[in-house]
């Protein structure tokens, strides 16, 4: 694009009556947040907000001049931390630094599966694969997205078909490059189901790093019982949880997109292992997210027009070493149920608020709605004094989420619970057992926590 966009709105009116535009080319949750909003669409460049591809960013960006208003919701060089690759590699970087100052948080640097680039570390792969003789490995291309191109396999012989292939091949410059990654083949299990979790992180400015982390997400449940048996591994539906993948399974729950929603999760763990394990899981969770984010904290462009609202997906094992599997600078904002669009147009109100082209927000905010600001320069952490709990991360959402999302920027507490007992008699009530389709049934214990002085369940 040549043409230098308009300022917005040519002799501005006052804020009030001041009529906001966007631009995006999505149909999805963004266009329905947005057009909620009362904001006009543009296809010019009298735009507010553009909500825009990952592409826009290299090929237009850098070529256009943006009034001091104007917000694009991509940083120039996101993929440091959303290529599958690059993640890795500025991960890896990041602890080797830690490990140089001597700093012994380089030793939480160890929550991404063992992973190698290829074709470039074929030859450091093989080593590496000799070590682990009983392993599975996951292979997937780094360009490619919802588990297109990904394969598990056991042994090198699994992979010469593969090897032999001219995208393989490194003299190729279309060689298409692959992570190859140690499989977690005893993934945390519910109704005997591997997931995943998709988690929001909204990041408004990487210096100072301020990161809003958004309280829901959900778990993406593989529809057919989980087996580490090599016989399975051809089975994607059993191994890989992408909801792309899970459509195409004859046993896929299209009433609940085969999805649960992280408080959900929360309280049926809660219900099994305690407040505090939980806690202790879902706080390693949060700050997975944080040391992900630090990790490219001084090599992403920051630019005060851009903001990022990240997808990250976690995973943990039966022993709750949590692990990311990727972030995601585009995370799908389609929606498969109805309490999947109500999620996402919510989440996007609230991290509208926050960007804030309005000028609503006064700048002292913790909270917007479902989102906490848990990082702005320092850690900022609920007040331990009025909250059970170490991150707010699957704690209920007040309810001035839905005014919120009607365009008033919510509450600014910090800190809230996930309303244990209140979940616990709805869930009675609709007498459900433990498994995708429900809700999760509780254990029928419960015990006193001295702290909270009230039942929580164990
Ligand atoms: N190392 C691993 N161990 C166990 N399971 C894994 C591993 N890597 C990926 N998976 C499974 O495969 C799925 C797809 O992996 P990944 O998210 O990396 O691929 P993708 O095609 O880029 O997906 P997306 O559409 O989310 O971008 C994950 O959701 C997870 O269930």
């Amino acid at each position: 694009m040549s043409k230098p966009p308009s300022q917005p709105v040519q002799g501005k009116p006052s804020s009030a009556a001041r009529v906001f535009y966007f631009r995006t080319t999505f149909r999805n949750a963004i266009y329905e947040a947005l057009k909620r909003r009362g904001w006009k669409e543009t296809d010019g460049d009298n735009w507010d907000l553009h909500w825009t591809e990952r592409e826009w960013m290299s090929e237009v960006f850098d070529s256009i001049h943006l009034s001091p208003t104007q917000r694009v919701n991509h940083f120039r060089n996101q993929r440091e931390l959303c290529r599958k690759d690059l993640m890795v590699k500025n991960l890896k970087r990041h602890k080797r630094q830690l490990q140089k100052e001597q700093n012994p948080e380089a030793d939480a640097y160890s929550f991404w599966p063992l992973t190698y680039v290829l074709p470039g570390d074929y030859a450091l792969f093989v080593e590496e694969f000799k070590k682990y003789p009983t392993s599975f490995w996951i292979m997937k291309p780094v360009g490619r997205a919802q588990g297109k191109g990904i394969f598990l396999f056991k042994q090198l012989k699994e992979i010469a078909k593969w090897k032999s292939d001219s995208r393989y091949n490194a003299e190729n410059k279309d060689a298409e490059t692959y992570v190859v990654q140690r499989y977690i083949s005893n993934p945390y299990l519910v109704a005997g189901r591997k997931f995943d979790i998709r988690l929001y992180a909204l990041v408004t400015s990487y210096n100072p790093l301020t990161v809003w982390l958004h309280r829901s997400g959900f778990c993406r449940f593989s529809s057919t019982r989980y087996s580490n048996s090599a016989t399975t591994m051809q089975d994607t539906t059993m191994h890989l949880t992408n909801v792309a993948i899970q459509k195409k399974s004859d046993t896929y729950d299209s009433e609940t997109g085969g999805k649960w929603s992280l408080r959900d999760l929360k309280l049926y763990l809660m219900s099994r292992y305690g407040v505090a394990v939980v806690d202790r899981l879902f706080n390693e969770m949060e700050m997975t997210i944080m040391r992900c984010l630090f990790s490219v904290q001084n090599i992403m462009m920051n630019d005060k027009h851009c903001f990022e609202l990240y997808g990250f997906d976690v995973l943990f094992d039966d022993s709750f070493k949590v692990y990311v599997i990727e972030v995601n600078a585009s995370p799908s904002m389609s929606a498969n149920t109805k309490e999947d669009m109500d999620l996402k147009v919510g989440l996007l109100s609230n991290a509208f608020d926050i960007v804030d082209i309005e000028g609503k927000m006064q700048g002292n905010e913790t909270r917007v709605g479902g989102f906490d600001l848990i990082h702005k320069g320092i850690p900022i952490k609920p007040n331990s004094a009025t909250s059970l709990y170490t991150t707010n991360l699957g704690c209920d959402i007040p309810d001035d989420i839905v005014r919120s999302s009607e365009n008033t920027v919510g509450s600014t507490t910090n800190g809230g619970t996930p309303k244990e007992g209140e979940e616990k008699s709805k869930s009675s009530r609709s007498g459900s057992k433990a498994g995708i389709a429900g809700r999760p049934a509780f254990g029928a214990g419960g015990r006193s926590d001295s702290r909270a002085g009230r039942k929580t369940l164990t």
